[in-house]
């Protein structure tokens, strides 16, 4: 999508064209320059607004969502409120169901933006009945008229970062970037953005930021799901306790996995050090990174891109909240 500098038709024209801003202070002890890709700069405050629009163009130009239909998805919040968005823009209803582990503050934010909010716990397997995954299958069932977008397992979900984060940021870097730091979550960020980049240049290195308590860093090492790597954590959107097929793990170098304490730390020192508001995933991402940074990955011609999934307002009354981070114990 091109940003009109004029007059908008809609708000869904501003999707996209995110900016990328050169990160100081936080990153100043590793090797290496390191940028942002600041994706709260979309109108819906997230990457997901990318997906969101993308699938939702994509099935009425199949013809699958018509007039007055519903879309139904399951969502940890940021594809709910692109949805939501992009429903009350077109003229759908959408319905949501979403997980216990997310803020009060994006569940309320769902419904005043006219979704339809159903709460399920997290910490259940994929296939029980209360898991979001099967309540909102079984509303798509009941509902006449509807479409289940399925981010974990719908491939336009790549395709939506092929198109658009992938190109974004080769031009931004004029080509020079030469690693990746993603939050794998759905793995559609990662996966379709990666895969752009590599086809540019293949000796680009894509890592992956996963938590702990999630199956993906030891599935893309061992080809194995296993569900002893599966514990719970507080990070939103990040990791998973199933393998979607939304991620391509050949696209994927390496993964490293983080604490929820470090990338609430780290999430906070971004705003203190770099004046930019943004969520739980991005300390996730930036914690990575120095991860990655105390293996030897970079060196001083580093050309480093860490994207930054969603904006800080959806955290005030967790990660921003000093009362909330000393019951965690996360403050010293
Ligand atoms: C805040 C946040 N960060 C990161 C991600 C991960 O992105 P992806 O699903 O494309 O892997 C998500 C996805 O749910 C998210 O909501």
């Amino acid at each position: 999508m091109t940003r009109n500098n004029g007059i908008n038709n809609s708000i869904l024209e501003l999707v996209g064209e995110t900016p990328l801003i050169k990160l100081h202070k936080i990153t100043k002890k590793l090797k290496g320059s390191y940028f942002a890709k600041i994706e709260a700069f979309n109108p819906g405050h997230s990457a997901k607004d990318r997906i969101a629009l993308h699938i939702v163009n994509t099935a009425e130009k199949k013809g699958i969502l018509k007039k007055g239909a519903t879309i139904v998805e399951t969502t940890s919040g940021n594809t709910g409120f692109s949805l939501a968005m992009i429903s009350l823009v077109k003229g759908y209803k959408c319905i949501l169901a979403v997980s216990d582990k997310s803020s009060q503050d994006k569940i309320e934010l769902l419904k005043t933006m006219g979704a339809e909010v159903h709460v399920c716990p997290a910490n259940v397997p994929p296939e029980d009945p209360r898991s979001y995954y099967e309540v909102a299958k079984t509303i798509h069932k009941k509902t006449k008229n509807s479409v289940y977008i399925n981010q974990y397992f719908n491939e336009l979900n790549i395709e939506a970062h092929y198109r658009t984060t992938g190109p974004e940021i080769w031009k931004q870097t004029e080509g020079k970037i030469t690693h990746l730091v993603v939050a794998s979550g759905t793995g559609g960020t990662i996966s379709g953005t990666g895969k752009y980049l590599k086809e540019q240049n293949p000796n680009i290195k894509v890592l992956g930021v996963d938590a702990i308590g999630s199956v993906l860093k030891k599935y893309h090492e061992t080809k194995e799901l296993d569900l002893n790597e599966v514990s719970p954590y507080k990070i939103e959107g990040l990791g998973k306790n199933l393998i979607p097929t939304a991620t391509d793990f050949d696209v994927i170098d390496v993964y490293e996995k983080v604490s929820d304490k470090d990338a609430a730390i780290q999430a906070r020192e971004t705003l203190k050090k770099e004046g930019l508001f943004c969520g739980y995933t991005t300390g996730a991402v930036v914690q990575a990174t120095k991860q990655y940074a105390a293996l030897d990955m970079f060196d001083e011609n580093s050309f480093v891109v860490l994207i930054f999934p969603d904006h800080g307002s959806r955290y005030l009354n967790k990660i921003y909240s000093n009362s909330w981070m000393q019951e965690q114990g996360f403050l010293e």
